[in-house]
């Protein structure tokens, strides 16, 4: 199974104005989407970050990776590494520090994907069984809310309409657990003072007894914050999520409130295990296999978790049906991933670049796809029209912040701010 070719297609699709820490979405949201085929003509499917940057390196890698067989991850990793010269940074810096093994990591992913998408196919098998064999037959996802404007500035308002308060926020979850049956719910912070965020929980843990809840500043509290809401929202929070910079900030705040804390800020690659474990600065890690070097590399990460007590959730952006269909495969062949994992998806509003069917949610959770590899196909007619839309929309690199500064010239990201 020689790689003949590969197609690197980056597409964009409408994405609504959530807000973070790092400012607001813009109104298209960027993927890549990678095709690699083989030399008897199988095919496999990945997907990845569409900035421009990263775009450039998932170019030139795949151009690296043609005539290797797609079993050899080793020398795809080594020739890829060589390509990948420099750091490659987001501008939201919402997934931590950038180092140069991530940028390794985040580039070899989405061939590690559509490689084991091709070994499961070629195999008859799902990507579950080429990781161990499923724990699960699905996989728990939270709804994850955001505040947001009822629409782009200029725009209709959207279907979720505005969420800036409680009530707006309790709205939103209602929505979401209606039409998905979510059984847990993240909130993503950071966006407003600190006290009418916990207001929201407290709205949320009113409206929805017994429900898992997570909060997610995004690091745009000090310890001293991060301790006080911490204290405040005692028995209210399965997890607090990155309340404040850094490792030995958030070591600083776990040792000092009720729940855990979770990250997918401060641990995002391997060199950050060991000084989170010594400092027990956190208790659940969100894995990302976009950014932890694929699929098997980021079942290696959660077994080093297992060995150190870590527990497991998942992180994510705004991504389409190939990467829902990786990270349910993940999910479902990882024993210790006992939170539910976050997703998108709904945000995505239906627009996808697989072929419609094959993944669904039920009760809140994505049955594991039954067809072998990823078990999802592409659409191609959907994806051209959505490369269409990446060529005219005028996005190159996602900016939350340079897109907030077009209605308040005088923001900037919230680290450490409250
Ligand atoms: O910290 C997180 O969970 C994220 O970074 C998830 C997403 O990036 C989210 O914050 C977003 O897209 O605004
Ligand atoms: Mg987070």
């Amino acid at each position: 199974m020689i790689i003949r070719r590969i197609e690197v297609t980056p597409v964009a699709f409408r994405d609504p104005p959530l807000l973070n820490a790092a400012g607001v979405h813009e109104p298209w949201a960027l993927r890549t989407i990678v095709e690699v085929v083989t030399d008897e003509g199988l095919s496999g499917l990945g997907e990845t970050y569409g900035d421009l940057e990263h775009l450039t390196k998932v170019r030139d890698s795949a151009e690296a990776l043609v005539g290797l067989d797609v079993h050899a991850t080793n020398e795809m990793y080594a020739r890829i590494a060589s390509v990948v010269g420099d750091v490659v940074s987001d501008l939201h810096g919402l997934t931590g520090m950038a180092t140069r093994e991530k940028s390794v990591d985040r580039v070899f992913a989405a061939f590690e994907v559509a490689c084991l998408d091709i070994r499961g196919r070629a195999a008859g098998v799902p990507v579950t069984d080429l990781l161990g064999g499923r724990v699960r037959d699905a996989v728990p996802y939270s709804a994850y809310l955001f505040y947001k404007w009822a629409g782009h500035p200029g725009a209709e308002p959207d279907r979720f309409g505005e969420a800036l308060d409680p009530a707006g926020v309790v709205a939103q979850a209602a929505l979401m657990i209606k039409e998905y049956g979510f059984a847990s719910i993240k909130l993503k912070g950071g966006v407003f003072q600190p006290e009418q965020e916990i207001e929201a929980i407290k709205a949320l843990h009113e409206a929805f007894p017994g429900m898992p809840l997570r909060l997610d500043p995004n690091a745009a509290w000090t310890v001293e914050t991060s301790v006080r809401a911490g204290r405040e929202l005692a028995g209210k929070l399965e997890y607090l999520e990155d309340p404040t910079p850094d490792i030995p900030g958030m070591a600083r705040v776990a040792a000092q409130v009720p729940m855990p804390l979770a990250t997918n800020m401060c641990v995002v690659t391997r060199e950050h295990l060991p000084p989170a474990i010594a400092q027990h600065a956190v208790q659940v890690l969100l894995l990302d296999h976009h950014y932890w070097g694929g699929l098997v590399r980021s079942a290696h990460v959660a077994s080093l978790c297992a060995t150190f007590g870590l527990e497991l959730s998942m992180h994510s952006n705004s991504h389409l049906g190939i990467s829902l269909a990786a990270m349910t495969h993940l999910a479902a062949a990882t024993p210790n991933l006992t939170h539910a994992c976050d997703t998108h998806t709904p945000w995505q509003n239906g627009q996808d670049v697989v072929v419609p069917g094959s993944l669904r949610f039920v009760d809140g959770a994505v049955p594991v796809p039954a067809g072998p590899g990823l078990g999802v196909e592409l659409d191609r007619d959907a994806l051209a029209v959505m490369h269409e839309q990446y060529l005219t929309c005028g996005i190159v690199r996602r900016d939350d912040a340079g897109y907030m500064r077009r209605f308040d010239s005088a923001f900037t990201a919230r680290r450490a701010f409250w």
